[in-house]
């Protein structure tokens, strides 16, 4: 059994005694979000990330979830993306198509992937009118308290030094008020040109879970989601604050080693 609480102001936090529980509590709450967004508004509009997380979220290919899930009313798109062909190594769309989208019937049309043949600032352009568009038809949905899309899941993983997508520590893309999307072509971690959802989308989701994995991780998360002082850095992975949507945090025991309240129970 996992141990589940809520960290005052951080969030849900799920954390599981084994990778196998880890993998089916991640696909049966990505199956659920998925079965109530189709019913209240007919699309699922998900947003994935690169790193471990599609392979932790691999059960969706196997039984039950290959034939429950209402695959048709997906939707896919990255809340950040590697500036690379799509058949390049690097690429988080290759790596998505390989692990999970070539594994159900997902609709071809509905995989929102980013203009690999542009650069990085032109790719991240295309891919917020692409956004807009999709916007517009209310396949993604809107946000109430700003213009914001209102993705119904977007998923992200955590790096070990507090990034979230390709929202880097102390870099200027974390600023970015205005665009959906941004570029940074100065990426610490390579390949060096990506482009990425900025905080004022991330917030403005309807649900956000970052699954983090690995002892190698618990120092970011215990600044992630900890009480810190004023003096300690400001971590991206702390700017995930949905305005009214819902942040759900899936963790193993390692990445919740740190943790200051592990056992849960305020
Ligand atoms: O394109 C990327 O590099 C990823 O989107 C990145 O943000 C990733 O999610 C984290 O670095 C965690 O990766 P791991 O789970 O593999 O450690």
């Amino acid at each position: 059994m996992a141990l589940s609480g809520n960290q005052k102001d951080r969030g849900e936090l799920r954390i599981h005694e084994s990778m196998d529980e880890l993998k089916t509590d991640l696909a049966d709450y990505i199956a659920e979000l998925s079965d109530a967004s189709v019913k209240e508004r007919g699309f699922f509009a998900i947003a994935l990330s690169g790193g471990s997380l599609i392979g932790l979220m691999g059960k969706l290919c196997e039984s039950p979830y290959n034939k429950t899930v209402d695959w048709s009313k997906w939707y896919i798109f990255w809340a950040d993306e590697r500036v690379v062909a799509k058949n390049h190594a690097d690429s988080n769309y290759k790596l998505a198509k390989d692990g999970l989208l070539s594994k159900v019937p997902i609709v071809p049309s509905h995989v929102h992937s980013i203009n690999d043949s542009v650069s990085a600032e032109e790719a991240a352009d295309d891919y917020e009118f692409v956004i807009r568009q999709l916007v517009k038809t209310h396949v993604v949905n809107v946000s109430e308290i700003n213009d914001c899309p209102k993705f119904d899941l977007i998923l992200l993983g955590l790096g070990p030094d507090g990034h979230i997508a390709s929202l880097f520590p102390n870099h200027s893309a974390l600023d970015e008020r205005e665009e959906w999307v941004t570029f940074i072509t100065d990426s610490p971690k390579p390949p060096p040109e990506r482009i990425t959802f900025t905080l004022p989308v991330i917030n403005s989701a309807s649900n956000v879970a970052v699954v983090v994995t690995g002892e190698g991780k618990a120092e970011a998360l215990h600044s992630a989601i900890d009480e810190v002082g004023p003096d300690d850095p400001l971590i991206p992975a702390r700017m995930v604050q949905p305005a009214i949507g819902k942040l759900v945090w899936f963790l193993d025991k390692q990445a919740a080693s740190k943790l200051e309240n592990s056992n849960l129970n305020n």
